[in-house]
Order: structure tokens, then C-alpha cells, then sequence
């Protein structure tokens, strides 16, 4: 069946989340970075033998961060890259290629700016230029400008952190024992069991996806902290408009070993802090299990959307998880040992090689992922991908890329919203809570009633019920849709 392929969302239009995200959330998200460089400028300079080609360097850093928000701020015309911007650092150019490229082609009438671009577009190219501009200063090729934050929220999530520890290490002794049980008496495990605890684990992962970072902006971290206890994850069921885990359980559970003889389960990371926390949780269960022999966690190559998870970040939250020194969590937590636990075991099948990190440029890109079975460039990691039992795609702007962030009718299927990737073979669960404007496969009237609902609470435009990170979406694709 072919169907019209929707426009873009676009950030001039007033009623898309994209409006104020590119007129107050961009500007807050660079506040914090120039904040961090100038944190970082004062506390060198007060040092008596600061190096002062880092403390040039970091001004350089500071004042073109300035600029560029001046830029954003005023609706200048995107800029190009330029290569020699970036020298030695070849794994750029292509990205340069492709913004260049957009920018001469699609855009041979109008000239893009800050605040009248295709959302994605725009967004991508805000964190690229954020990445480029401290890449710039070679002495701060591997800083992560976003750390501090990452890790200063984590460490305030220690509420939802603990009591999550606390289950996981009661269920992994109930289950351990069970299975060493089960196994002497030749008994199988009861697939119920094991498939309420896969939607558990499931579930505490796509909620961990409602306090990403970029959204600090304009929630509290009492907000925050909120949605991270069991409690509040039970009232959240009800705000879960689609729920397909069943056919990923189908997928994972009922599915072959591939090529090497395992059942992987690939993950495409979003968020560093609690939901990188929920997802190894929802790993371990995987591993301790045997549902899976392997997982593979896709990561950011570079700082990106404020929070996304870097493979720098995967061994940070193991070490604050430790907590040797006692200086992460320290006295906000009482129950040390369950953290320890997680993250001995985290690192347990780090070295035995059950958990494995990748990352790669397809995931940073402007563009979706539809051509990720159709462009040779993306064959090795498309290969990859169709050796996996199940991809999770974690979070909002993973969604908004699995659909090419389009203004697709909400009632749409899902296998129509994402285009090739429905007969790309591939197998993929997204587990998003709703922070943008795309949406599909919602039942028919289903939308009308959340935009009425979300007018009846004072709420000015109906439709961005849906990028208010209230509600989720659970959906699942077999990659075998007829073309
Ligand atoms: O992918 P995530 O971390 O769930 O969300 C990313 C996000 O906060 O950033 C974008 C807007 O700035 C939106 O896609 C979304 O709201
Ligand atoms: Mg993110
Ligand atoms: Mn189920």
C-alpha cells in the first residue's frame, strides 16, 4: 500500500512543541553549557599554575557559544560547516557532506534559519554545531560539555535508583534459586512467569525515559523524581496508549539463535542517568534470566540531545553506582549494598563479554533511519542489526527517527509511520514516552479525545497532549510488512 509521505514538523509553526523548544529550550540548554565553560574558566583561573593554553582555549570555546545563541536568538541563517573547522578529524566529513548537502539542495529557494527549519533538521544540527565548537579546541576533544548535568541528576535521582535496586536484587535472588531448583528437577520455567517479569522490566524502562534531561528546562526535579517510584509507575499504566510488548515477548522469546548461536537483544540507547540505570536493570533480568546470551548497547559517539548515553557514560554509571569513596551517592542512600550489587553485576558481564558497547555516526546523523536498509554506508550496522532477536529503541527523539519525524495522521499504523524499516526485517520495539508531536497508531478517535482533554485542563493548544511526556507508547514492529 503506498501512502502520501507527510511534510516535516517545522519550528515556525506555533502549534508544535517544536516552537518553544527552538524559541526557550535551546537557549536554557546552551545557558547550561556556557555556564559550565565559565564555571570551568573561573575555577582555572583562580589556580595559580593553570595551563594557560586550556584556560585560551576554553574562553574560545565560551564566547563562540555566546555567539551562537545570539545567532539562534536573532533566527540567523544556519551556517555551513566547514571542513576546515574540524582538521584531523575525518569521521566529520560526511556528516559535513550531508549537511551541506541539505543545505544547498533542499533549500535552493529559502535559506534555513534557526527558527524556521524542519525540527529535526534543526535540532541535529544545534548539538552538531554545540559538538564542532568545542571539538574545535583540540584540548577538548574527549570534554563532555553536558557532564556535569548528567551526572549532577543522576545523583538526584537516588530515590527511584535505590528502590529499583532494592527489586531487582530480591527478584534475582527469588529467581536464581528458582531456576538452580528447576534445573536439578529438569522442570522448565514457567513462560508467564518469565514473560510478567520481561513487561515489568519493559515497563520501568519506558518509564525511565520521562526524565530526560532537555526537558529539565521546564519540569522540576520534584517532577522528576516523581515518576521515577513504583508507585507512580503503577498510576502511569493507564497513560500507556499502545502496548505490543506481547509481540516483542513473541519476537524475543519464541524467536531463533542467530548466526553465532545467540539470542541478542540490541539496545538503542537515549538517556544517560536513571533511564540508562533502567535499562541495565532491564538488561541484567535479560541476562540473569537466559532470555538472552548477549546484549548490546548502542551509544551516542558524541555528546548529543544533552543526556544521551556516551560509552564514557555506560563505565560512569557503574562507578557511581560503586560508589567506593562514597562521594556519588553517599548518605542519600541507605541501601549501599543493593547499589553495589547492580553494578558489580553491570560489570560482571561487562568483562564476560554478555554486555557489549558500540556506537556508531548513523545514530548522530540529521537524518531518520529509514535508510538504514537501503544506503551502503549504513550496510555493516544494518548486517549487525539483523542478527539481533530484538532492537529496543529507547525514547523520544529514537521514535521521532524511526518515523522520520513527520506530520503522519495520528491514526496511522505504525508500520506505515515508519516507512522501510517495516519490511527491513529488522525486529524493533520503541519504548517512548511521548515528548514531540509525532505519534502513530493510535485508535481511531483516540487523538480528538486527548486534544479535547488536554484543552479542558487550560491548555492553550490541544495537540501537544502529546509532547508533554505524560503519556507513552509501547510498539512493536516485525520488519516483515508486504512492501
Ligand atoms: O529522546 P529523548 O531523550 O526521550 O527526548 C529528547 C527530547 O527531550 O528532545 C527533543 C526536543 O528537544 C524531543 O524530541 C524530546 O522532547
Ligand atoms: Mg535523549
Ligand atoms: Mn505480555
Amino acid at each position: 500500500m503506498s501512502v502520501t509521505v507527510p511534510k516535516y514538523y517545522y519550528n515556525d509553526n506555533k502549534r508544535s512543541f517544536a516552537y518553544s523548544t527552538a524559541r526557550s529550550r535551546w537557549p536554557k540548554i546552551l545557558d547550561g553549557a556556557i555556564g559550565d565553560i565559565s564555571n570551568l574558566i573561573r575555577k582555572q583561573s583562580k589556580n595559580e599554575d593553570n595551563d594557560s593554553a586550556y584556560l585560551e582555549q576554553a574562553k574560545v570555546i565560551e564566547s563562540q557559544l555566546i555567539d551562537m545563541k545570539d545567532e539562534l536568538l536573532s533566527n540567523k541563517e544556519l551556517s555551513k560547516f566547514n571542513n576546515s573547522e574540524i582538521p584531523g578529524l575525518d569521521f566529520y566529513d560526511k556528516q559535513i557532506e550531508e549537511y551541506k548537502k541539505y543545505l544547498l539542495v533542499d533549500n535552493e529557494e529559502e535559506k534555513l534559519s534557526w527558527l524556521n527549519s524542519a525540527w529535526l533538521f534543526s535540532e541535529t544540527y544545534f548539538y552538531r554545531r554545540i559538538d564542532v565548537i568545542v571539538k574545535n579546541q583540540d584540548l577538548f576533544e574527549d570534554y563532555d560539555i553536558f557532564e556535569n548535568l548528567k551526572q549532577d541528576t543522576f545523583k538526584s535521582s537516588h530515590f527511584g535508583v535505590e528502590e529499583l535496586a532494592i527489586h531487582y536484587k530480591q527478584l534475582h535472588y527469588e529467581f536464581l534459586d528458582k531456576f538452580e531448583k528447576q534445573k536439578a528437577s529438569g522442570e522448565k520455567i514457567e513462560e508467564k512467569v518469565l514473560e510478567l517479569l520481561f513487561d515489568e522490566f519493559a515497563e520501568i524502562s519506558l518509564w525511565g525515559n520521562a526524565t530526560d534531561l532537555s526537558l529539565l528546562t521546564n519540569a522540576t526535579l520534584k517532577d522528576i523524581q516523581s515518576v521515577q517510584g513504583k508507585e507512580a509507575r503503577k498510576k502511569s499504566e493507564e497513560y500507556i496508549l499502545i502496548n505490543e510488548l506481547d509481540r516483542a515477548w513473541k519476537a524475543l522469546y519464541h524467536g531463533g539463535k542467530n548466526g553465532d548461536g545467540k539470542k541478542r537483544v540490541d539496545f538503542i540507547l537515549d538517556n544517560s542517568g536513571f533511564e540508562v540505570y533502567t535499562d541495565l536493570v532491564f538488561s541484567l533480568f535479560l541476562l540473569d534470566s537466559k532470555i538472552a546470551d548477549e546484549i548490546v548497547l548502542h551509544c551516542k559517539p558524541r555528546p548529543w540531545m544533552v543526556s544521551d548515553v556516551t560509552k564514557k557514560d555506560f563505565f560512569l554509571t557503574i562507578e557511581d553506582l560503586l560508589d567506593k569513596d562514597g562521594s556519588f551517592f553517599g548518605e542519600r542512600v541507605v541501601h549501599k549494598e543493593e547499589l553495589k550489587f547492580v553494578g558489580e553485576q553491570i560489570q560482571k558481564y561487562y568483562e564476560r563479554k554478555q554486555i557489549i558497547l558500540k556506537d556508531n555516526e548513523f545514530w548522530t546523523l540529521n537524518s531518520g533511519y529509514w535508510d538504514i536498509s537501503g544506503k551502503k554506508e549504513n550496510k555493516e550496522l544494518y548486517d549487525y542489526l539483523l542478527e539481533s532477536s530484538l532492537i529496543i529503541f529507547k525514547g523520544d527523539l529514537n521514535y521521532r527517527k524511526l518515523t522520520d519525524d513527520r506530520v503522519w495522521d495520528r491514526s496511522v499504523d505504525f508500520s506505515v509511520a515508519i516507512q522501510d524499516l517495516a519490511w527491513s526485517k529488522l525486529k524493533m520495539l520503541s519504548l517512548r514516552t511521548c515528548k514531540a508531536d509525532v505519534v502513530a497508531g493510535l485508535p481511531k478517535g483516540k487523538d480528538e479525545e486527548l486534544c479535547k482533554y488536554w484543552e479542558s485542563l487550560g491548555n492553550e493548544v490541544g495537540e501537544l497532549w502529546c509532547s508533554s511526556g505524560k503519556w507513552a507508547v509501547m510498539s512493536f514492529s516485525d520488519g516483515k510488512q508486504q512492501q
